[in-house]
């Protein structure tokens, strides 16, 4: 292996250890909280149930042992159970949700029972048994309050958003989405939509970088298109640090003269890392540009992270998805195993006798075979062919020099995994 280029794990190891969570949190109502994270444990205030009550439309009666009750009392969901205690052989006509009164010893369910309205009375209907405690929901069975409810780091859903309604909570802190400016970069770029003149090409990294960011939880934020220009590029990225907490860019990483994006990285912060030996991406390059108090940032902020992708759309895609995303995830507060990019194994569903000197990240199609998933490469393998990746649906890994024969053992990455969602 070439001794200044990176290999792709020792890369990602890197990435995760000198990322460290960017810890800012908001206060959001609860119809805004799905997906988010919580940033403070939060405990169980009340009780659940917080009194004892009915799990069935009946009657709560006093005396197990009767075969008859007088109905002395009628109690409905939202009533207070505040009357005078169920003596021996009397009831409550009761209702799901409402209180149980003080005396009685179990709910029959108004099926279980006959009804004598003349007499205002109940009694067990034939073959029907009493369970003492039947039908009664007692208070903190479910939840005691005190406990911990949620803990932090739990990324909320609907039911726990629900469960916060149920304590009484209105709002809750949540981390705040990291904020990250996409730049795109080069004179070629033209917005889709816009005329294109000779010599000029859409931007499809930008949007790419954008909608995938924002689909993930993230703050994202269009820094526009950087012409190739060195000034205008430092100052792009110094203003876009002090307002975000990463920039992601693509394109102008390479050795042309007109990339300008490393050199321009160099003056205003620091270049970390350049280069990794891997296919596609290979120019991939990260760093770090410090924020000022002006900004207004705090003082000790830390500092902007910065990922720079090569500009061929398919590096841009792979070194997102592989490198700077689970630094992204690390910093927006995952722990570095569940920032990793989601992996599993297939079999190759093809040959490759003349080996790749870089580990490569090969567009599959991954599909259930006779032997368990299976990969098969897309034909469209070139690091500027988008389509290869739009029609694949993972990335196929394969070692430094490795030669691959059908059925061989492969890991695989899910292209645009859920993984962030179902954590
Ligand atoms: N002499 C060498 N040339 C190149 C090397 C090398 O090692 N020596 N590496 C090649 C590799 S590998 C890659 S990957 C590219 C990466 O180059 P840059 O990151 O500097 O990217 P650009 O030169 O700006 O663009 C490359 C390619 O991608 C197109 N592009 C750029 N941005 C976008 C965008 N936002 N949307 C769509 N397409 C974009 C651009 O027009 C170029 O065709 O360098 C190789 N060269
Ligand atoms: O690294 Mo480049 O991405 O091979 O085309």
């Amino acid at each position: 292996m070439s001794k200044d280029l990176l290999d792709y794990h020792d890369a990602l190891n890197t990435l995760l250890q000198t990322h460290q969570p960017m810890v800012r949190s908001e206060t959001l109502p609860l119809a805004q909280l799905h997906g988010r994270i919580l940033a403070e444990d939060l405990p169980v205030r009340l009780d659940v149930p917080n009194f004892d009550n009915s799990a069935m439309d009946g009657y709560a009666i006093c005396g197990a042992d009767h075969s008859s009750w007088q109905v002395v009392q009628r109690i409905a969901a939202g009533d207070s159970a505040q009357g005078p205690a169920l003596q021996p052989g009397q009831a409550a006509r009761i209702f799901t949700g409402a209180p149980i009164p003080a005396g009685a010893q179990a709910v029959l369910m108004q099926e279980h029972v006959t009804h004598d309205a003349s007499q205002g009375a109940i009694a067990l209907a034939p073959g029907q048994a009493i369970r003492p405690g039947q039908h009664i929901r007692r208070r903190a069975e479910e939840l005691q309050a005190g406990a911990t409810l949620l803990s932090h780091g739990a990324r909320l859903n609907p039911a726990t958003i629900g469960l916060l309604a149920i304590q009484g909570y209105a709002q809750a802190p949540v981390l705040a989405p990291l904020r990250v400016t996409v730049f795109s970069s080069g004179n070629e770029l033209v917005q889709p939509g816009q005329p294109l003149q000779p010599g000029q090409i859409y931007d499809s990294n930008r949007v790419m970088l954008l909608s995938w960011l924002q689909a993930l939880g993230f703050a994202a934020i269009d820094g526009g298109a950087l012409p190739d220009a060195l000034a205008a590029t430092r100052e792009a990225l110094q203003r876009a640090a002090q307002r975000s907490d990463a920039i992601l860019c693509s394109g102008g990483v390479s050795v042309g003269e007109e990339d300008h994006l490393k050199r321009a990285l160099e003056q205003v912060g620091t270049l970390v890392q350049w280069r990794l030996f891997i296919k596609p991406g290979k120019p991939f390059t990260w760093g770090h540009i410090a924020r000022s108090a002006q900004g207004g940032m705090d003082e000790d902020a830390p500092p902007c992270r910065v990922f720079m992708l090569p500009g061929n759309p398919v590096s841009s895609l792979v070194t997102f998805q592989q490198l700077a995303l689970p630094a992204l995830r690390r910093l927006s507060g995952l722990d570095a195993q569940r920032a990793r990019p989601l992996q599993w194994q297939a079999r190759a569903n093809f040959n490759r006798s003349k080996p790749e000197a870089r580990r490569e990240f090969v567009r599959v199609r991954l599909e259930p075979g006779p032997q368990g998933w299976q990969a098969t490469p897309l034909a469209q393998q070139g690091s500027n062919m988008l389509s290869g990746a739009a029609f694949a649906n993972a990335l196929a890994e394969t070692a430094p020099g490795a030669q691959i024969a059908h059925g061989d053992a492969l890991t695989v990455y899910p292209l645009f995994d859920t993984l962030f969602d179902i954590l």
